[in-house]
């Protein structure tokens, strides 16, 4: 789908957040899972910063998104900081949790959180532990299982299961930033969550 993107601003804190406007979509997942490639694939430019190096993304980056001809942004994008990943200086993974439990528990336009797990490894129990966090705290979610360019039929087929029993989700969105595949689907998830007033069309 075409739309229209402006950076808003990195926080690095709570106090940081931009006010509150259009329903808002974070996107969630292990450091290096593919979260600002995802980002960056669904708008169709590449707004959001990615890397082959873990932990590329540790500030909460805020995207206006419009699509042409609305007068206002439809959605906010939230790209997070990945989580998990040993090599990040280890105070910085302490900051983790402070950082992003305000922004799960009191984000009042957060209408979908989008869980991003890599479908070419094994369920990993950091996926779990995520789901878990959103269910405690009550955020709808959608787990979109991306990298599919990387398995082929019956190792995706089988991937695919695992994660969803592993994960316990009836789910998974299968993606992939490098094709086409889960595009379209992840729209629909987004215009459905966030209430937007036209269905996604392909293109
Ligand atoms: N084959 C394949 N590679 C992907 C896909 N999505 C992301 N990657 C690669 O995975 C690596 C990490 O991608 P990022 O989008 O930077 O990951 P991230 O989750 O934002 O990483 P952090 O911000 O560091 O947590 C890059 O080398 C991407 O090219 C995909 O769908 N298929
Ligand atoms: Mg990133």
């Amino acid at each position: 789908m075409r739309v229209l993107t402006r950076f808003m601003l990195s926080a690095a804190d709570a106090r940081q957040f931009p006010a509150a406007g259009a329903p808002e979509i974070a996107f969630l997942g292990r450091s290096n899972v593919g979260k600002s490639s995802l980002i960056n694939a669904i708008v169709g430019s590449k707004i959001a910063k990615t890397s082959s190096t873990p932990g590329r993304t540790q500030t909460i980056n805020f995207f206006e998104i419009r699509r042409p001809g609305k007068p206002r942004p439809d959605w906010i994008f939230a790209d997070l900081p990945g989580y998990g990943y040993a090599r990040v200086p280890k105070e910085l993974t302490a900051e983790w949790p402070k950082f992003i439990d305000p922004y799960l528990h009191e984000r009042p336009t957060l209408a979908l959180c989008v869980s991003i797990v890599d479908v070419s490894v094994p369920p990993q129990k950091k996926d779990l532990e995520l789901l878990n966090w959103l269910r405690h705290v009550g955020r709808p979610f959608v787990v979109v299982g991306t990298k599919i360019d990387r398995v082929s039929g019956n190792q995706l087929r089988n991937n695919l299961l695992k994660l969803k029993e592993e994960l316990l989700v009836e789910e998974v969105v299968p993606f992939s930033a490098k094709g086409t595949t889960g595009h379209n689907e992840l729209w629909k998830k987004i215009f459905e969550a966030a209430g937007t007033d036209a269905p996604a069309t392909a293109g």
